[in-house]
């Protein structure tokens, strides 16, 4: 079915909870609509069209949108235009008039982000739903009214909550609700669709027993028993698959996992990054709201990011994006470079640059000087990382497409290096909803396969030495442990002469040191795990490491496809892997594999030749 929920979801009802709270929600929209009407009226004021007419006008120039807030007497422009210019007053930034581009580049007061790639090109609004409709004639004169129309529904929230919460109380002598479906409600489902509202609640209801079992759970029920149809439901009612619908589930308490899945249901914040080589936030932003533009500092962890509300101007086109001022950037997407913490005259590699984003951002936080290596193994992507590089000014780039654990046979010896890593992108299901039913359980083991091979590469491409750096940042934008903190793990495990640090990034969880079973190093609690129930950003995850010694590694001559065939056996002989593993260039590989199938047998005493076709062939 999968839903796309329009708000995040309140405290667990029961069923005739959900009863009373449907009859409340009709009261309250009674009341609300009162109040809308005055929140419409000073809509229309403003602009007497509807919203989708606002779609189709022409855009707007600045003396359109001076002419236009003429009609709204009571908004003081001037005042307005001065209030949202103080929420760029970065204290830091000195006395009014000052350049001060040197803040804009102070890593440790920022947090986040992540890749932009093709941000741009989804639309910016939909029309599908009247809240969005609401934004879209949002506009500096109405916003006011809308802003005092969302406090008053917040309080009216609050009152319901609090209602719920004492009639909760009144219930706690009721009986045990029956909440599991019976065998010929099971099988009436299976054959027809289910009433959405109905596979909410029971969600809901669920949780509730799960997360108190011995008082809630109905006699003769497991736990397994109520996960089972949990599972079921949320597949149902999300659109996931069973294996992913699990495996993500799995990072969570109950009630968390479901705030996840919610929350994935709806697409994150409009963000932009400030090119400080350009310009500056504050004169971004006073440009942009001058276009039309509703926004407001990200969040006090970043000095570069803009969340953009609504805009009368596709912010992807304006004359201030073609000139280089700013990048769609997506929030999380910001966080490994601010780990990584370039610093000026360095030699950086990032070794998955593509479309550009945190390659755009080392070069800004560089101010342009020392060298950095945008390498992608994807020719095409390139295309896209050369016009980033272009447009924000970047002069101290060099592009490359290599296949990234070709590193450092290609250059080595790197101050810092980031390697922003292929992934399953379940951090970022809100983008691309295929995800969740691409993804099998194949992807989790080749996926974080190719992962450790690059951060191993990563490791052997820095220099030990290296008077300012010896740094490697590790991200993905998946929240899944295998492409995060098992692939951590695997690293410092071949690799000791690197060590976890911490990543100096101001929000984030902690990783996993231990996940359903599995124990890793002590040390993995000083990466970082991001959500978008939680930060209201995409799913991420950033590991930030120090090289301590340099090791014979270093200076291999091995590539890409002599670290697969290596990887590979490792992996079979460990059974992580089995014989229709990954085709990787199969006719190439093949005498790679025999060759190192043939040296490990040999080192376990077995003769090769007693071996006529090994199992471990790769697939055609
Ligand atoms: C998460 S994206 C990188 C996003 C980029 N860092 C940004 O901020 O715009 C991962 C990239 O890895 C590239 N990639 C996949 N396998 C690779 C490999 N073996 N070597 C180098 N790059 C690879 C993909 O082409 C893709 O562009």
């Amino acid at each position: 079915m999968g839903r796309r929920a329009k708000n995040k979801q309140g405290a667990p009802p029961s069923l005739d909870e959900f009863q009373a709270k449907k009859q409340k929600k009709e009261l309250k929209r009674k009341r609300l609509s009162e109040e809308d009407k005055t929140f419409k009226k000073v809509k229309t004021s403003s602009s007497s069209s509807s919203s989708k007419r606002d779609k189709k006008q022409p855009k707007k120039t600045v003396e359109d949108v001076e002419e236009f807030t003429e009609d709204v007497p009571e908004v003081d422009l001037k005042e307005l235009s001065e209030a949202k210019k103080s929420l760029f007053d970065d204290s830091e930034s000195g006395s009014e008039g000052e350049v001060e581009v040197d803040d804009e580049f102070d890593v440790e007061n920022e947090p986040m982000v992540d890749s932009d790639d093709e941000a741009h090109e989804r639309p910016m609004f939909s029309d599908d739903d009247e809240d969005e409709s609401e934004l879209n004639n949002l506009n500096a004169e109405n916003m006011e009214a809308f802003s005092r129309h969302l406090d008053e529904e917040d309080e009216l929230e609050a009152e319901e909550a609090e209602l719920e919460l004492q009639e909760a109380g009144l219930n706690q002598n009721q009986p045990r609700a029956k909440v599991l479906p019976t065998a010929e409600e099971e099988a009436l489902m299976t054959k027809g669709t289910q009433d959405v509202t109905m596979v909410r609640t029971r969600m809901i209801e669920i949780i509730k027993v799960l997360e108190n079992f011995k008082e809630l759970a109905e006699e003769g029920k497991s736990r397994a028993e109520y996960t089972d149809r949990l599972l079921k439901d949320i597949c149902e009612y999300f659109g996931y698959s069973e294996f992913l619908a699990e495996k993500l589930f799995n990072l969570f308490t109950p009630s968390e996992a479901m705030e996840f899945f919610e929350a994935n249901e709806i697409a994150r914040p409009i963000t932009i990054r400030t090119n400080t080589l350009k310009t500056r936030r504050r004169d971004l932003a006073q440009t942009l709201v001058n276009r039309g533009v509703n926004l407001q500092p990200i969040g006090t962890w970043t000095k570069v990011g803009l969340q953009i509300f609504d805009s009368q101007v596709p912010v992807g086109a304006t004359p201030e994006y073609l000139a280089g001022q700013y990048i769609l950037q997506a929030a999380s997407s910001f966080l490994p470079v601010m780990a990584l913490e370039p610093q000026e005259n360095e030699r950086i590699l990032d070794m998955a640059a593509a479309p550009g984003g945190k390659t755009t951002y080392i070069s800004a936080l560089m101010k342009n000087t020392g060298c950095v290596f945008a390498n992608d193994a994807n020719k095409a992507r390139t295309k896209s990382l050369i016009a980033n590089i272009h447009r924000l000014g970047c002069k101290n780039t060099i592009v490359c497409h290599y296949d990234a654990r070709e590193f450092p046979k290609v250059i080595g010896g790197f101050d810092r290096v980031l390697l922003d890593a292929p992934c399953s992108g379940t951090g970022v299901i809100g983008k691309d909803e295929s995800v969740k039913v691409s993804r099998t359980e194949k992807d989790f083991i080749q996926i974080p396969h190719l992962q450790k091979q690059l951060l191993l590469s990563a490791i052997d491409s820095v220099d030990a030495n290296s008077s300012t750096g010896g740094v490697i940042v590790y991200s993905t934008c998946s929240v899944a442990v295998d492409e995060n903190e098992a692939v951590v793990d695997y690293a410092l495990r071949k690799r000791p002469n690197v060590k976890l640090v911490e990543t100096g990034l101001q929000i984030g969880k902690e990783g996993f040191t231990s996940y359903r079973g599995k124990h890793f190093n002590s040390t993995i609690s000083m990466t970082r795990r991001y959500y978008p129930h939680t930060y209201n950003v995409d799913g991420f995850f950033v590991a930030k490491f120090k090289k301590i010694a340099p090791s014979a590694h270093d200076k291999s001559l091995a590539g890409a496809k002599e670290k697969e065939a290596f990887a590979r056996n490792e992996a079979e002989e460990e059974g992580i892997i089995h014989g229709d593993f990954a085709e990787f260039e199969d006719d190439e590989d093949k005498s790679f594999i025999e060759l190192s199938i043939k040296r490990n047998l040999k080192r376990k005493g077995i003769n090769p030749n007693s071996f006529k076709k090994s199992s471990s062939e790769p697939s055609k």
